[in-house]
């Protein structure tokens, strides 16, 4: 076989393990690395040295996350893969974005089928729009009766289905990790085989660059004879001199003309994703532009005060409260680039939150403020972060 040399230059895909303790989501991972590595598509780490893992902080920069990063490539892509060492890291990760994943590899030992944290984990990946899940039966190599493989896979695509995935044609590998990384050629097969499942089945992530233009002001200023001017970094797409965008949040929305970009001083014609620039906006008074709003391809977004999101309340080891909140708690939303205050409401049942709980809560602002679902958000008090949120579902 002719050797493929480890390059940069095929499509990039973030995936992860996910799965219940134990099923064998970190000996996968080494799997992976290893039958890889012996085709020049990866450079070799241990299972020690993945399960030993490091940290990750997410980008509100409140809440470290320990986690394993790999690298790998099939013949068609390159993935950056991420295992968590525990539960509370897998919860952490979906829920921050820390190690955003565009698709998940759920492990379930065959020898134990779903368990607790395999339907807690396939929940969150629903909550926080992972859309692609490829199901790797973990330990086959210890069952020796094929019906039990069958039931085994049965409930898992059950499980899938319940979840809104698409459970009848997700592909589930069937497959042994431990014997793959000891080198069993039967076994390594397998890896190949989730290898190409991973490569057909989760698709190609659209780069921020082609998404519709998004910038979230940071500062606003007045430039004498010229106008004002709207600084941030572009978070998506791409503005051009002369195109229209909406400002959104606060108040109503308005719709202005760019008639200037600027980057370290310099005037371009273009500013695009990752950009920090200004905008030069006609007929927009300093007044009527201020940090939080947005500048958006108009119809792209859209400003709202209602939301459910999951969020994950830091513990006081973590900077986070003493002491659990209620129903009607008043805090600080930190979304984008600003605060807005909002009022949470508990799911029916619940009667408090303690620091270290994940929680789904409905969530009233104060204000208007652009926002879609899988949005991160951070909750704030006097400044300080103590929890950490997606938006899973826009309600007004
Ligand atoms: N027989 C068999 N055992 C396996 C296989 N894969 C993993 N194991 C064993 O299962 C145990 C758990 O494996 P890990 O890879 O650490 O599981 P994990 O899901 O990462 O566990 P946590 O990180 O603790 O949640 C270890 O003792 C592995 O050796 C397999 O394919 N066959
Ligand atoms: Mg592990």
């Amino acid at each position: 076989m002719a050797k493929e040399k480890f390059n940069r230059t095929k499509p990039h895909v973030n995936v992860g393990t996910i799965g219940h303790i134990d099923h064998g989501k970190t000996t996968l991972t080494a799997s992976i690395v290893k039958v890889q590595s012996k085709r020049q598509m990866a450079k070799a780490i241990s299972y020690a040295d993945i399960a030993k893992g490091g940290t990750v902080r997410d980008d509100t920069k409140t809440v470290t996350i320990a986690a394993a990063h790999v690298e790998y490539e099939s013949p068609n892509r390159h993935y950056a893969h991420v295992d968590c060492p525990g539960h509370a890291d897998y919860i952490k990760n979906m829920i921050t974005g820390a190690a955003q994943m565009d698709g998940a590899i759920l492990v379930v030992s065959a020898l134990d089928s779903v368990m607790p944290q395999t339907r807690e984990h396939v929940l969150l990946a629903r909550q926080v729009g992972l859309n692609h899940i490829v199901v790797f039966l973990n330990k086959c190599d210890a069952v020796d009766d094929p019906e039990m493989l069958d039931l085994v896979e049965m409930e898992v695509r059950e499980l899938l289905n319940k979840y809104k995935f698409d459970g009848d044609n997700a592909p589930v590998i069937r497959g042994a990790a431990l014997p793959a990384l000891q080198g069993e050629a039967k076994w390594e097969e397998k890896i190949g085989e989730l290898l190409a499942a991973l490569d057909s089945y989760i698709p190609e992530p659209q780069r921020d660059i082609d998404k519709p233009f998004l910038m979230a002001v940071e500062d606003v200023f007045s430039i004498k004879g010229r106008g004002t001017v709207a600084t941030g970094r572009i978070e998506r797409g791409v503005v051009k001199v002369g195109e229209e965008v909406q400002i959104i949040g606060f108040r109503d929305t308005k719709k202005t003309t760019v008639t200037g970009v600027e980057m370290f001083r310099k005037l371009l014609d273009q500013g695009q994703a990752g950009d920090n620039v200004g905008c030069l906006l006609r007929g927009v008074e300093k007044e009527e532009i201020e940090r939080g709003q947005v500048l958006a391809k108009p119809g792209s977004i859209t400003p709202h005060t209602k939301f459910t999101g999951e969020v994950y309340v830091l513990k006081k080891e973590e900077g986070g409260r003493h002491t659990p909140f209620f129903t009607n708690y008043r805090p600080q939303f930190y979304i984008r680039t600003t605060d807005v205050t909002g009022t949470v409401q508990l799911p029916e049942g619940v009667k408090m939150v303690m620091p270290g709980d994940n929680i789904t809560m409905t969530i009233e602002l104060i204000a208007p403020v652009a926002l879609e679902e899988q949005m991160r958000f951070a909750i704030r008090e006097g400044g300080k972060t103590v929890g950490a949120g997606v938006v899973t579902k826009i309600l007004a």
